[in-house]
């Protein structure tokens, strides 16, 4: 891996440093793809695997695990290598190439670089009461949704009012499971369709405004108990699992700590229309790129990456002209095992 030269390396393997690759691919680069963990998806893989997306095009519905296999395929069709469990630890730009540290001990070098590394690691925002602990522990207070092959809890509780408490409880009713959803407002902040969909099913029992106020974990379920926001009162529910949906934060400790450092706009790198941070040769896509405007979306991530595959080209070889459309292209030539 030492010291070998690249026309770009790709920062991240969510799904905007994925399609990233697929379109670098397409433009005949030489390209790497470095990925802090062992696997493709980003926050899609790590938070919401069976959680189905409804606002990407072409897609009705598509599960988060479905959409990285889709993008995995893509990626493998191009010439393109692929480093897992590999964090970028440093960046340098000396003359006029990057370098990359990875786990503090392997380098890489390229002619230009883009980040897709999301808004760093992500960590969920904890339900802390007494006997949360224990809860976590024992298995019944969990962050994510589960597995639904090997799925044997029918009853759910889901804590929380914004995307990801209301996203989680569809995913459960989908699946059939009967929800209890716990929130200490009476709205919700959430897409208005998912929200119509939740208060539209019989499987979901809603408790608001409430809040937990201690958690029991019991041999067969969790017993919550929920204090009335408007008149104290308290009530005791049972479930088979309860589910803390307040979201997640991020941390990006290690990129702030890189030895190169470009412009940022509300904690994330500033770009400018051609993806470009103020570093020139460094580029910026999906929820790593900031601008007035941006909408953290995986479609948002899926148009800049193209813009960003182009805009490198142009900086580190002017002379090789715009990019063509696909319908140009020779498979043949492109395409790994065409
Ligand atoms: C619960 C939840 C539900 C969501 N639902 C939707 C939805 O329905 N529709 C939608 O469009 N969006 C949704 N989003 C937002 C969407 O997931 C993000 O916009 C998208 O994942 C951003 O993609 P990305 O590739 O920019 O970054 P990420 O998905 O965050 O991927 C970044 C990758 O970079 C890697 N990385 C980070 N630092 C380093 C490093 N130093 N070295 C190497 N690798 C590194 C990480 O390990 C990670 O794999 C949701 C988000 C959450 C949390």
């Amino acid at each position: 891996m030492d010291n070998e030269l690249f026309d770009i390396i790709i920062i991240g393997g969510g799904p905007a440093g994925m399609f990233a690759q697929y379109y670098a691919g397409l433009r005949e680069l030489k390209t790497a793809l470095i990925e802090a963990t062992p696997r493709f998806g980003g926050q899609v893989s790590a938070l919401y695997p069976e959680k189905k997306i409804l606002d990407l095009p072409t897609f009705i519905n598509i599960t988060g695990r479905d959409l990285i296999d889709k993008l995995a395929k893509q990626s493998q069709l191009v010439d393109s290598k692929s480093f897992f469990n590999s964090q970028v630890t440093d960046l340098q730009k000396k003359d006029d190439l990057f370098e990359i540290e990875i786990n503090h001990h392997a380098y890489l070098r390229s002619k230009s670089v883009v980040v897709a590394t999301g808004s760093g690691s992500f960590s969920p925002r904890r339900v802390s009461v007494p006997g949360s602990d224990n809860a976590e522990q024992g298995g019944r207070l969990r962050y994510l949704l589960p597995d639904f092959k090997n799925c044997r809890e029918k009853s759910f509780a889901v804590v929380g009012g914004g995307n990801t408490a209301v996203d989680y409880a569809n995913e459960l009713i989908d699946h059939g499971k009967k929800v209890s959803l716990i929130h200490r407002r009476e709205n919700f902040r959430a897409l208005e369709s998912s929200v119509s969909k939740l208060e539209n099913s019989e499987l979901v029992s809603f408790y608001l405004p409430k809040r937990i106020a201690s958690l029991d974990q019991q041999s067969d379920g969790i017993s919550i108990e929920l204090e009335d926001l408007k008149d104290q009162n308290i009530e005791k529910i049972k479930v088979d699992q309860l589910i803390g949906g307040y979201g997640f934060t991020a941390s990006s400790a290690i990129i702030d700590a890189w030895s190169l450092s470009a412009k940022k706009y509300r904690y994330r790198f500033a770009t400018d229309s051609k993806q470009m941070s103020s570093v020139p040769g460094l580029f910026v896509i999906g929820d790593a790129s900031a601008y007035p405007g941006k909408a953290d979306l995986i479609a948002t991530g899926f148009g800049e990456a193209p813009t960003a595959i182009n805009s490198a080209v142009e900086y580190f070889d002017p002379d090789r002209g715009g990019p063509q459309h696909s319908t140009s292209l020779d498979p043949k030539k492109v395409f790994t095992d065409d």
